[in-house]
């Protein structure tokens, strides 16, 4: 805790990473999705990420839906997105459903203020109409293929005159507007990455930044809501380093100070692919369902990554806040180790049941979910009392995984009357009967089963009153009549 008062206070007194004496002022992050998916674990990552970043120094956390890529957009996705990051924890500040000053936070309602801004680039000549028809450009692209080559386009609109340009426009030849890309590579720091180079103008061709239907790429969209949204730090996969510096061209076209950057290392598939909605990988949505802890899922990102100074288990939210240091993220990405969901989702299933606050939650779900599973089946209601409840979570805590473990069959002795036949517990022991009998009058006679050692003090006399069947014996009947199980019960996960 004290690391993190800290750690806040030289954040805010100094440059902290750069050891500069100026007061900075609460940064301001964004998560800019595209809602062409749901969101998957590497988004959740990033989206936890700039919140930690932004928490930990007083800041603004900014959900940006990003719709300009029409034809993939997903119904739906935009409000799930926002759904989930409130479910783990993550709620943004500012965004769509929450509002915020600088608003709107959905692209496609933001039209205006990219053609303006392509309208002022094309009259300070950074920009310039491109008339090329996707034939054309088909056509270069596979005679780069054919010769070995990355395709490119060759700019040749940028050579068109003034006149020839007023010429197409008024014959309403369809057009994008490229941005003219300006050769030698200014370096820059990312603070991630550190000083990073990338000459862009040697590899590629003008970038479009508007469409012909009028929408914008994410290049120029991006720049110009960082910048109208006053975007301080921009901490984005690191699928977006080499277009950074594109970007940082934009901005010094358009004589706007750029935010600092921070690429992050994306989380990887067990295959070393990058998680992404396209693969349909990984929703949070999925996690949730299968009773998954939005704490344990936290957990899980941050410990296949960087960031922290060490790497234990069971962290909290408000201590990821604390403990998030983004001078310690390193620039590999990490491997997604699903196997750990488990141990996780147990550890903080049982923190759950510990917080007496928490636990009402779960009780009342367990209850809900219990009269789902079993509805009629139950027939002593005395199990959805919260009493009832209580002892079950407190008797499985450190054994089950999630909630909806007490609800598989090898649980179902718990809610409802297990149905066992009286031949099957013969078949176990010739004694069954005896056994029962004998058990039913120490339950009737009002034992005390306080204790487990008393009790089992108990069930060892019945034992050894019967003839042909051992303690062993004796407790596998009960366990079958019980239970309905043979076997001893084994927690399986989710
Ligand atoms: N696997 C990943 N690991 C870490 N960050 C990621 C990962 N995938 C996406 N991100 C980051 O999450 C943010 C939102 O990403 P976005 O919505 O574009 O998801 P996406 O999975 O990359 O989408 P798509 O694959 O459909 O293009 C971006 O900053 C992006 O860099």
């Amino acid at each position: 805790m004290l690391g993190c008062v800290l750690r806040k206070m030289c954040w805010k007194r100094t440059g902290a990473r750069r050891g500069v004496c100026t007061r900075q002022p609460a940064p301001r992050v964004r998560f800019a999705p595209s809602p062409t998916g749901f969101l998957h674990l590497g988004g959740l990552r990033t989206a936890l990420y700039n919140y930690l970043f932004a928490k930990q120094r007083g800041g603004a956390f900014i959900l940006r839906l990003e719709d300009t890529d029409r034809a993939r957009l997903l119904p739906g996705a935009a409000d799930a997105i926002e759904d989930m990051l409130e479910w783990a924890g993550v709620p943004p500040d500012e965004s769509s459903r929450r509002g915020g000053d600088y608003g709107p936070y959905v692209q496609s309602e933001r039209l205006p203020l990219y053609s303006q801004t392509a309208a002022a680039l094309l009259q300070t000549g950074h920009a310039y109409y491109c008339f090329c028809s996707n034939q054309r450009l088909d056509l270069l692209k596979r005679e780069a293929q054919r010769s070995g080559h990355v395709p490119r386009y060759d700019n040749r609109c940028r050579r068109l005159q003034p006149e020839q340009v007023q010429q197409r426009l008024a014959q309403g030849v369809p057009a994008v507007v490229r941005f003219k890309l300006a050769s030698g590579a200014e370096p820059f720091q990312d603070m991630v990455f550190g000083w990073t180079r990338h000459e862009v103008a040697a590899v590629e061709g003008d970038p479009i930044i508007l469409k012909a239907d009028g929408f914008p790429t994410y290049h120029l969209a991006s720049v110009v809501d960082d910048h109208h949204m006053r975007v301080s730090h921009v901490l984005r996969g690191s699928e977006w380093l080499i277009s950074t510096a594109k970007h940082l061209q934009l901005f010094r076209a358009l004589g706007w100070t750029p935010p600092a950057y921070a690429h992050l290392p994306l989380l990887l598939n067990r295959d070393g692919s990058k998680l992404s909605k396209r693969q349909g990988d990984i929703f949070i949505q999925r996690f949730r369902e299968q009773g998954v802890l939005p704490e344990t899922l936290l957990d899980l990102v941050t410990h296949a990554g960087s960031g922290f100074d060490n790497n234990r288990i069971g962290r909290r939210l408000e201590e990821l806040v604390c403990e998030f240091n983004i001078s310690k993220i390193t620039t590999h990405s990490a491997l997604l180790d699903l196997d750990k969901l488990h141990e996780f989702n147990r550890v903080h299933l049982q923190r759950r049941i510990e917080d007496e606050e928490k636990c009402a939650v779960l009780r009342d779900e367990l209850r809900q979910r219990v009269l789902h599973t079993h509805g009629s089946q139950i027939s002593d209601r005395a199990v959805l009392e919260p009493l009832y409840i209580q002892r079950v979570l407190e008797l499985r805590k450190g054994h089950v995984c999630s909630l909806r473990e007490l609800l598989n069959h090898m649980h179902a002795y718990l809610w409802i009357r297990p149905r066992v036949t009286r031949q099957q517990l013969q078949e176990v022991s010739a004694e069954a009967e005896n056994i029962a009998a004998a058990v039913i009058q120490l339950v009737a006679s009002g034992g005390s089963f306080e204790s487990t050692e008393h009790l089992n003090t108990e069930l060892k006399l019945i034992a050894s009153r019967l003839k042909h069947t051992k303690y062993s014996g004796m407790m596998r009947v009960l366990r079958l009549a019980l239970s309905a199980q043979q076997e001893l019960v084994n927690d399986e996960g989710f």
